[in-house]
């Protein structure tokens, strides 16, 4: 697992910096390719289902600075979704795409959030939801979808639902907006953490062997799967 983690701490490096990381995840076609290059190059490119991996550095300009951050886009097919949790300890921020015009998998999305809520990767990690596809007349609106998706009932974490249609580019900049401002805010508490004296001996990001759960798929596994996973664009 450290192989692995360190190869994934890898993606995150950008001209000699490690910048902070964000992972796409939601089901297959709920839109997280097409927001994407929507957010990377203001255009709406035809994708096909994602079966590698989408890597792209991003520069969100907020209201008071730029933040640049490295995101991961994971295909979301059932058979791929073991996988998305190899990348939870090495990234800084999750980005929750739902089709919300798909009612009939809604306890699918519930299932696989609640999924992301309880990993021990990702709990002090903020989480964007995109209630995407809002262009389609049977999609479900943002209380709803909040109600739905049991949103009310997180504690302790930071999370924000964003209505969006990937394919227009509505709604993305708002919500990314409001990841990189916690994101500088995690940013600025961790230079504090790291300048005081003898920073309490946390393990540096990316360096954290986390034993296997015996359900998953075998780290040879992951890791030749991390390997071979298709870089489909990747950061200049
Ligand atoms: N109407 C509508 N269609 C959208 C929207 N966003 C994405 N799509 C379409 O939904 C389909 C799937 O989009 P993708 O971006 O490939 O979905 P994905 O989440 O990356 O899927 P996987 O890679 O399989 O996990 C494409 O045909 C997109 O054009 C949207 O906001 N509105
Ligand atoms: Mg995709």
């Amino acid at each position: 697992m450290g192989a692995v983690s360190s190869s994934v701490s890898s993606l995150f490096t950008w001209k000699g910096q490690r910048k902070q990381g964000i992972l796409l995840v939601g089901l297959d076609a709920a839109g997280k390719t097409t927001m994407l290059y929507k957010m990377k190059a203001g255009e709406v490119r035809t994708t096909i289902p994602t079966i590698g991996m989408v890597v792209e550095t991003l520069e969100i300009r907020g209201k008071m600075n730029i933040t640049t951050m490295v995101a991961l886009d994971v295909g979301g097919r059932d058979k791929i979704r073991p996988l998305w949790r190899h990348y939870y300890q090495n990234v800084d921020a999750l980005v929750f795409v739902v089709d919300s015009n798909d009612r009939e998998r809604l306890e699918d999305v519930r299932q696989e959030l609640d999924k992301l809520l309880r990993e021990d990767d990702l709990l002090d990690k903020p989480i964007l939801v995109f209630a995407n596809k809002q262009d389609l007349p049977n999609c479900l609106r943002v209380p709803e979808l909040t109600d739905k998706l049991g949103l009310h009932n997180i504690r302790h974490r930071r999370w924000y639902i964003q209505e969006s249609v990937a394919t227009e580019g509505k709604g993305v900049y708002e919500g990314m907006e409001w990841l990189s401002s916690e994101l500088n805010r995690d940013r600025r508490s961790d230079s504090a953490m790291c300048s005081a004296p003898a920073s309490r001996g946390l393990p540096a990001k990316g360096v954290v062997a986390k034993p296997e759960h015996p359900d998953d798929v075998s780290t040879a596994d992951t890791e030749d799967a991390i390997a071979r996973a298709e870089v489909i664009t990747s950061h200049p």
